[in-house]
């Protein structure tokens, strides 16, 4: 699951003034509970006008700057205190105003000198600072907020798209000799390093953004929107201007309302929703089901931590011991309902592709509970009639979430496949509203009209529908009960 939680802002001032609460906030809060922590900061100009808001707010003193340790997510090679360096504008903004920062905790790119002649020997000089604060295993500390810009091509940091630098693995910092944007000579964390973020939050205003906003949310390849692949491990937040939300959201209005909220409804929805994660929290095993699948490509279609959730109390509540899901997709949904079950439970899982199945059938090693997942590879169809002939042990719950063409058959072999009394939970089935409309010409669409009028008939089943919105947009689930025998 790739979640990014957007928030939009009505312009660029706003923005950066918002950006610089939200920091102090933040700091503030983590502070009760942790120490010290890691903030990667950024250049640009959203970046650098966050920064001079913090230095104005009165909370900036409120934080313990000696618990603060600060670092830059890419840094322009030239000496220092040159006017080009993120560093000298970020100390001209805020950090030379911050008496209580020790200057051991500021970690700045190596600027050109004699000593460091390269940005090749910058890199590798700033990959060892960040080593030193990096726990085992890790290139670069967990850093607890990385704030980064985002130029117009979707570049981060100076990760450039279709430059080698962003699929460079294994270091954590990386030396930049052709940068498009000026100067050319430039020095950048890499993806190893940035996925070490606890939270990514990527700021960016203005029009001339737009595409690429509307191409980093959508998911895009990393070589084409480097932006895509800025992602945390417990959070990754977008900032926006309301310009440069102008091409994201298909559906979502243009701009954000005249308010000062300025949240777009689909916006809106996965803030909601990551505000109510808190009943819901992923643990390592579900953060690295989500990442493994984003890593090998599967598509972002798995469900939402509180979906995953919902269906783990749905099997608690049903007292499942056996459960079938159709479309193991990453694993995702199928670790959440695996966790819900007694020690001698079992998840028959189905997936067409072969490549999403090794994706999972890995992830559930690595999660432990490979042992209770069995992952049968093949149409799903020709799966559930092995099954039936093969006479299996009935299950008490089934999450459908597989292809909307064959919905009606699915559920129609699913329904001697269940105990009486069992619980069957379809995904995707109010798609954005559209079921409604007997010409769509989605067959997805189509698929889920002919599944829904084939249940409304059938005497088995007592059926439900429930509409969703959330960061997976306005979508529902059909809630099916087989009928006592
Ligand atoms: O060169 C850089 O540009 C980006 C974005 O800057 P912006 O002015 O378009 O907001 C910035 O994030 C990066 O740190 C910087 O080196």
């Amino acid at each position: 699951m790739t979640r990014r939680d957007v928030v939009v802002h009505p312009d660029a001032t706003v923005l950066a003034e918002a950006v610089a609460a939200r920091l102090l906030t933040r700091l503030l809060d983590l502070q009760s509970h942790r120490n010290p922590l890691h903030v990667v900061l950024t250049g640009g100009t959203v970046g650098i006008a966050s920064l001079a808001a913090i230095g104005r707010s009165p909370l900036r003193d409120a934080v313990d700057w000696s618990g603060v340790h600060l670092w830059w997510g890419d840094e322009r090679f030239v000496p220092e205190g040159h006017a080009d360096r993120n560093e000298t504008q970020a100390r001209e903004a805020l950090l030379d105003a911050l008496d209580a920062l020790p200057a051991d905790n500021v970690h700045p790119v190596p600027a050109l000198s004699a000593d460091v002649p390269t940005p090749d020997a910058a890199a590798a000089a700033y990959a060892r600072s960040l080593a030193e604060f990096a726990p085992p295993g890790l290139l670069a500390p967990r850093f607890d907020v990385t704030l980064f810009g985002m130029g117009p091509d979707g570049h981060v940091a100076s990760l450039f798209p279709g430059h080698d630098t962003v699929s460079v693995t294994g270091v954590a910092a990386v030396g930049v000799e052709d940068s498009p944007k000026p100067p050319p000579q430039r020095v950048s964390l890499t993806f190893d390093a940035i996925r070490a973020s606890r939270e990514v939050w990527v700021v960016a205003a203005g029009a001339e953004k737009a595409r690429a906003v509307a191409s980093a949310l959508a998911g895009d390849p990393v070589e084409q929107t480097p932006a895509a692949g800025a992602l945390g491990t417990e959070r990754t937040l977008w900032l926006v201007d309301a310009a440069a939300t102008q091409d994201a959201a298909p559906g979502a209005p243009a701009t954000a309302p005249a308010s000062g909220e300025g949240v777009d409804p689909v916006v809106g929805w996965a803030s909601v929703d990551a505000w109510f994660e808190r009943l819901a929290p992923q643990d390592v095993g579900l953060l690295d089901a989500a990442r493994s699948a984003q890593d090998a490509g599967l598509p972002d279609i798995a469900v939402s931590a509180l979906q995953g959730k919902l269906l783990h109390l749905l099997a608690q509540g049903v007292g499942a011991r056996r459960v079938l899901e159709l479309g193991t997709l990453g694993g995702y949904s199928t670790l959440w309902l695996v966790r819900a079950l007694p020690a001698d439970g079992r998840v028959v899982t189905l997936e067409i592709s072969p490549e999403h199945a090794r994706v999972a059938t890995e992830t559930f090693v690595r999660a432990g509970v490979d042992g209770q997942v069995d992952v049968l590879v093949g149409p799903a169809t020709q799966t559930l009639a092995q099954l039936a002939a093969d006479g299996v042990e009935p299950f008490d719950l089934v999450f459908v979430d597989a292809d909307k063409q064959s919905l009606a058959a699915y559920v129609d072999a699913v329904a001697g496949l269940v105990r009486p009394g069992a619980l069957v939970v379809v995904d995707n089935v109010v798609r954005g509203g559209a079921v409604v409309d007997a010409h769509h010409p989605d067959e997805r669409v189509q698929g889920v009209r002919r599944f829904v009028e084939s249940v409304a008939q059938d005497a088995r089943w007592d059926a439900t529908v429930l509409q969703t919105v959330g960061s997976k947009g306005y979508d529902g689930f059909a809630l099916l009960r087989r009928a006592d025998a």
